[in-house]
């Protein structure tokens, strides 16, 4: 709480400076297992460290782990990756825990629908704690807009597909403006300038490095213009994983001067320092440039240099002070309870739904359209014998198709999914908020579905009378979508991927389809796979037989002479349906079916969340070489001695 009310406007900064993030990493590793290859390193050996009210930038040709230094660093590299070395925070090994770093990453997952001061507003209440007024919560929302520059667009819609919305600078300025609402100590920016032009690149670093507070902060970036590099107060190079300088952003050029390689006059630095590492096109500069240093032998020859420099003394003695220094045990800080996120998560996605077109309004029109298709094609159906042929058409062409539909809703789920995915990782809120908010939102446009197309099939064809009858049709209709839309989510959180989530989603759908007892009657099913399991897993099955229930007892049919037939008779000969249990088993059938895919979905959210989590602790273990020089550098102290011992 205390916490909490050093982040309220006007309370800041002082006393943060004294409580800020000293980040030390000492011969940090970061290697991956490649198939045929054996084990690749993208990291070898770095130390460094970072400081509290300063920006260090990380440097280095593509492909040199700038992001992958920062993943680790933030404790987020991924399963297939392995990694040695001490990552400290104030001296100690500890987790990131949430509130006290964040992270940005280089793609924005935004919600194209809302404007930038809902954005801002919707990730203050799901972030901030229930102890915050509202009106707390919306100062700090407002303040942190104008810190990054966004008032005179917070009205304006982020846009995406089909909208322009802000530009791509200003993007990237929410992306972190919703990531420094909780005033993080520590930050992570991973390439905050990639894409945008050098006016747009310095204003984004400018609003980052004026945020006071003592934040300690990180940024990976490509190719700093001039003005942006004097926004710098440290310098890590790196190339091949390696380091080829650490130290002030300002010796940088002295570094390279004093080893053969001066800037030219009017060249940006940063500009120099990668032209001279990057080895990428070798080829190319040696063609052009006949008798020079070939740049792998530059690079080895700076890294080696670097490895013999002062700088790199300064650099082990800085972490070894840092690390005897110690510091604070960073605390956790406290969300908004889970009512609060399930409410902010229900109405956020409700209002994209509604803004968005595709989500459900598109289909809303196609199902009006349908239906008026529907009903014409079987318009008023009488009791002949033709009429019960059609009447099961139209049964499975509404249980069927008109739910296959929702597949057209998946690439929204794909976007939700991102949406939530970085925001879980950041650790914005959890699993069964999100699943809540994603259920309950979806409910009243699919509930609209069901009656108004519903209602416009179900008259105009003159399916049985009654008010019980159409709430049960368009009761059966509403909980089939949203069967298929939970199937077509569980989808979206597997495969990501926009084309192969729709021909999954289709695929099993067609699967269930063809074995729910319509396209074939179900004793003529072949019994392996089609009978045992689909026809019993299909929630089809029971999404007609609860409609044919529906629409044929209590009818009887007539060939036009004199011979009639029962509904229960037709049900029984020629549907084969389950006559065992009553209609509404069938409709409590399809609702646990809907529940256990959801969980299925809570499930995967879940453990993917789990995963990701584990992976966000501090995995350091002092290798024997770091303990070496821990040991040499620093005198004996009790803290030196914990920390050395409890991290082997
Ligand atoms: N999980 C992984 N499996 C295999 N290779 C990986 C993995 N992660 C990173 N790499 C490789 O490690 C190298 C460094 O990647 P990284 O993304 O850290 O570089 P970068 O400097 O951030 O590049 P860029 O500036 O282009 O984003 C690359 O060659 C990349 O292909």
């Amino acid at each position: 709480m205390e916490m909490w009310q050093n982040i309220r406007i006007g309370k800041v900064e002082d006393e943060e400076l004294n409580e800020g993030v000293f980040l030390t990493w000492n011969d940090l590793c970061v290697s991956v297992s490649i198939s045929r290859i054996g084990s690749k390193n993208i990291i070898e050996g770095v130390t460094g460290y970072a400081r509290p009210s300063e920006l260090l930038a990380v440097m280095g040709p593509s492909g040199s782990g700038k992001s992958t230094l920062l993943d680790a660093l933030a404790g987020r590299l991924d399963f297939s990756t392995r990694q040695s070395g001490d990552i400290l925070i104030n001296g100690h090994k500890q987790k990131l825990s949430y509130g006290t770093s964040a992270y940005v990453t280089q793609d924005e997952t935004l919600i194209a629908t809302l404007t930038v001061k809902e954005a801002v507003y919707y990730s203050a209440q799901l972030q901030l704690p229930d102890s915050m007024s509202k009106s707390e919560k919306i100062q700090i929302a407002e303040q942190t807009i104008k810190d990054m520059g966004l008032q005179d667009v917070m009205n304006t819609r982020i846009g995406g597909f089909g909208n322009k919305g802000i530009s791509g600078g200003e993007k990237r300025r929410l992306s972190i403006c919703i990531e420094i609402l909780t005033r993080p100590k520590l930050l992570f920016l991973d390439e905050p300038t990639s894409g945008l032009d050098s006016a747009a690149s310095y204003y984004v670093m400018r609003g980052i490095s004026r945020q006071r507070g003592g934040r300690t902060i990180i940024a990976s970036i490509h190719q700093p213009s001039a003005e942006v590099f004097s926004l710098f107060h440290s310098l890590c190079i790196l190339s091949s994983g390696r380091t080829v300088y650490f130290g002030p952003a300002n010796a940088a050029i002295e570094f390279f001067r004093t080893n053969g390689f001066p800037c030219p006059l009017l060249q940006n630095p940063s500009d120099h320092f990668l032209k001279t590492i990057n080895k990428d096109f070798d080829e190319d500069i040696e063609h052009g440039l006949a008798g020079r240093m070939p740049t792998e032998e530059v690079v080895d020859f700076l890294i080696n240099s670097y490895k013999s420099s002062e700088e790199y003394h300064k650099v082990q003695n800085q972490v070894a002070e840092i690390c005897q220094q110690g510091g604070e045990i960073l605390e956790k800080r406290s969300h908004a309870n889970f009512i609060t996120q399930s409410l902010v998560l229900t109405r956020r996605s409700s209002v994209n739904m509604f803004r968005d077109l595709g989500y459900y309004w598109m289909r809303s029109v196609s199902y009006v359209i349908l239906a008026l298709g529907l009903g014409t094609i079987y318009y008023n159906v009488d009791l002949s014998y033709r009429s019960i042929e059609e009447r099961g058409l139209m049964v499975a062409f509404v249980v069927s198709f008109m739910t296959f539909m929702t597949v057209g809703g998946f690439p929204s789920f794909v976007e939700d999914m991102k949406v939530f995915q970085r925001e879980n990782l950041n650790g914005h809120y959890g699993s069964s908020a999100f699943v809540i908010g994603n259920t309950v939102s979806s409910m009243p446009y699919l509930l609209l579905i069901s009656l108004v197309p519903g209602s416009i099939a179900y008259f105009l064809t003159g399916f049985q009378p009654g008010f019980e009858h159409f709430i049960y049709f368009a009761l059966v209709l509403f909980i089939s979508m949203m069967i298929v839309e939970s199937l077509m989510t569980n989808v979206a959180a597997i495969v990501p991927n926009f084309l192969m989530g729709i021909v999954v989603g289709a695929g099993i759908q067609g699967l269930m389809i063809l074995s729910g007892g319509f396209f074939q009657i179900p004793n003529e099913l072949p019994k392996i796979i089609w009978k045992y399991p689909l026809y019993y897993i299909s929630f089809h099955r029971y999404a007609y037989q609860g409609m044919f229930k529906n629409e044929f007892e209590g009818l009887f049919f007539t060939d036009g002479i004199n011979v009639t037939i029962s509904g229960e008779d037709v049900l029984r000969e020629k549907w084969q349906v389950e006559m065992g249990y009553s209609k509404w088993v069938d409709l409590a059938i399809l609702v646990v079916i809907l529940i256990l895919y959801r969980m299925v979905f809570f499930l995967i959210v879940k453990t993917n969340e789990k995963f990701v989590h584990a992976r966000k602790t501090s995995t350091s273990v002092l290798s024997k070489k770091s303990r070496q020089i821990m040991a040499k550098s620093l005198p004996a102290s009790p803290l030196h001695v914990d920390i050395l011992t409890n991290s082997s």
